[in-house]
């Protein structure tokens, strides 16, 4: 099995399909995809006596399903098989699981023209109407059934992908298409990034991965992977005895124009408890004499600053007046680790010599659009960025020269060669004003200590989503979680992964 964090591309799947099915006997894989499947049906179920209901569509999702649901008749439990497929279309291996099922206690309703009439008494209902083999939207008794499941209050456990969801982009396919939303999803081969962006997590739920016994030489490269924390911690790093401010580096926050002063102190301040040894925040309009909940910040006058002595993030309130579009211009001359948001991204979006200057940059830069922002940038539509997060955030990568944090729910972070990942950490907690500000101040402090850009921006991500999964579970949102609240529960998780995973090594 390729690594737990590896997603791979239908594409990618189906070749490794092809290859096991043509060395494999007959009906192999799917009779190890129905034995895995029910194995974590019966992890969700109350009892031996429960009640489970099993939707089977016309492919080998179905073939999947069916097979399941023989298993589990067999273990004891009360089946029913709703196959909304016609018998004799059925691809072989399929079909050879419904002949199986036959002679098992499985309750099987063919061809049904209506729903079932009850919806209480489930226990659990097992989703095999479409996998990756989805060509188009669920249409009338897929769709209604779909409609008749979602209103349903058990567990649902999807086999391979949630059906009415696209596997690579985690979009629900058709215009006003419908995806059964599911608690569980058993995923088949390997992981796949739709089921984690996007629509992804909030239809597939759980993701459990049976790799169902298949050779890890025969996997092509990842098309992505989840982030982890294994992916930047070898940047977290002890701090010696003989350090000082000056060891941990600068963070300039450039922003705050007039009425808008609060979002680069949002920012300056999580720079700050991310371990910045020291922080300016630079105001287009006039600086407060000092923040006065957290003096440490130095406020200053964004057009006198010297922007080559830190990592610098612009765009926090910025604005995108002339003197904006002046500082920012500063800001890359200056050639310092760089994290741009916000209005530092339609400054750039509007204007081909700041996105000259930009391609031109050697120092880490990492770029945090949101979906509108991201859709400046590449002069195309929200719809059209959020259809393919990984296609557009690497097409940012690409165009930019930059890391990049399409931020949404299922974050895909890219960089100039294609690599990506998919953070699995947040909540909606976390839409919310000033949050995006708070990620741009951790990811300035992680640049100004040293860590590469891929690495700050994959840690910034992940630290960020977690701090508000970790406030959540105490209560402190999701419903009004503040940005602010967000900054001193991302400095104990940093505190508590550099103590963890940094060795006794102490840096020079
Ligand atoms: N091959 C194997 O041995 C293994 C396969 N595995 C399993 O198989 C799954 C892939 O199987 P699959 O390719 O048969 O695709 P699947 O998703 O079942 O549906 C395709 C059928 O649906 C139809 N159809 C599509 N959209 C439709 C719509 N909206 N409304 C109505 N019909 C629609 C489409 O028809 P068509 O588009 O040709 O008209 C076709 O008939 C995979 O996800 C995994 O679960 C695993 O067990 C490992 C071993
Ligand atoms: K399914």
């Amino acid at each position: 099995m390729p690594s737990q964090s590896a997603l791979y591309a239908i594409a990618d799947i189906r070749a490794v399909e092809q290859t096991c099915l043509a060395t494999l006997s007959e009906g192999t894989l799917m009779q190890r995809a129905g034995k895995a499947a029910a194995e974590c049906a019966l992890g969700l179920l109350p009892n031996a006596s429960s009640r489970v209901l099993a939707v089977a569509g016309p492919g080998n999702n179905g073939g999947d399903v069916i097979e399941a649901a023989r298993l589990l008749a067999e273990h004891g439990l009360d089946v029913t098989l709703w196959l909304c497929a016609d018998r004799s279309s059925l691809p072989a291996d399929a079909a050879r699981m419904l002949e199986n099922a036959r002679s098992s206690p499985l309750n099987i309703v063919e061809t049904p023209s209506a729903l079932p009439d009850n919806m209480e008494g489930w226990n659990l209902v097992i989703d095999g109407l479409f996998g990756i083999g989805l060509t188009r939207p669920l249409k009338g008794l897929y769709g209604t059934l779909a409609e008749w499941i979602n209103a349903l209050s058990c567990p649902v456990l999807a086999l391979d992908v949630p059906s009415g969801l696209d596997a690579d982009t985690g979009a629900i396919v058709g215009e006003d298409g419908i995806a059964i939303r599911a608690s569980h999803t058993i995923t088949f081969i390997a992981d796949k990034p739709g089921l984690h962006t996007l629509h992804g997590r909030d239809y597939a739920g759980h993701v459990h991965v049976a790799s169902l016994d298949i050779d890890t030489n025969l996997f092509p490269p990842a098309c992505a992977h989840l982030n982890s924390v294994s992916a930047f911690s070898a940047f977290l790093k002890k701090r010696p005895h003989n350090s000082h401010k000056g060891s941990f580096g600068d963070v300039i926050v450039a922003g705050g124009a007039p009425g808008m002063a609060g979002a680069p102190i949002l920012a300056a301040r999580a720079a700050a408890k991310c371990g910045a040894g020291r922080v300016y925040a630079a105001f287009i309009g006039d600086p407060p004499a000092y923040d006065s909940a957290q003096p440490e910040l130095m406020c200053r006058a964004a057009p006198s600053m010297d922007f080559s002595t830190g990592a610098v993030v612009a765009g926090p309130g910025m604005g995108t007046s002339r003197e904006a579009h002046d500082v920012l211009a500063a800001i890359l001359h200056a050639s310092s680790p760089l994290v741009l948001d916000a209005d530092a991204l339609n400054l750039i979006a509007a204007e081909p010599g700041l996105q000259a200057r930009l391609a031109e940059l050697t120092a880490p830069t990492v770029m945090t659009p949101h979906p509108l922002e991201a859709a400046r940038l590449l002069q195309s539509s929200t719809a059209d960025v959020q259809s393919d997060r990984l296609h557009s955030a690497r097409a940012l990568a690409q165009r930019f020269h930059a890391v990049v944090i399409l931020k949404g729910s299922g974050s895909v972070i890219a960089r100039p060669d294609g690599e990506a990942a998919i953070n699995t950490t947040g909540n909606p907690a976390l839409a919310t004003a000033g949050t995006g500000d708070v990620l741009a101040g951790i990811c300035g402090a992680l640049l100004a200590q040293g860590f590469p850009a891929w690495q700050a921006a994959l840690a910034a991500t992940w630290l960020h989503g977690h701090a508000a999964d970790t406030l959540v579970q105490q209560g402190i949102g999701p419903i009004g979680l503040t940005a602010s609240e967000l900054i001193p529960a991302v400095r104990t998780l940093l505190n508590q992964l550099t103590e963890a995973h940094a060795g006794n090594h102490i840096p020079h």
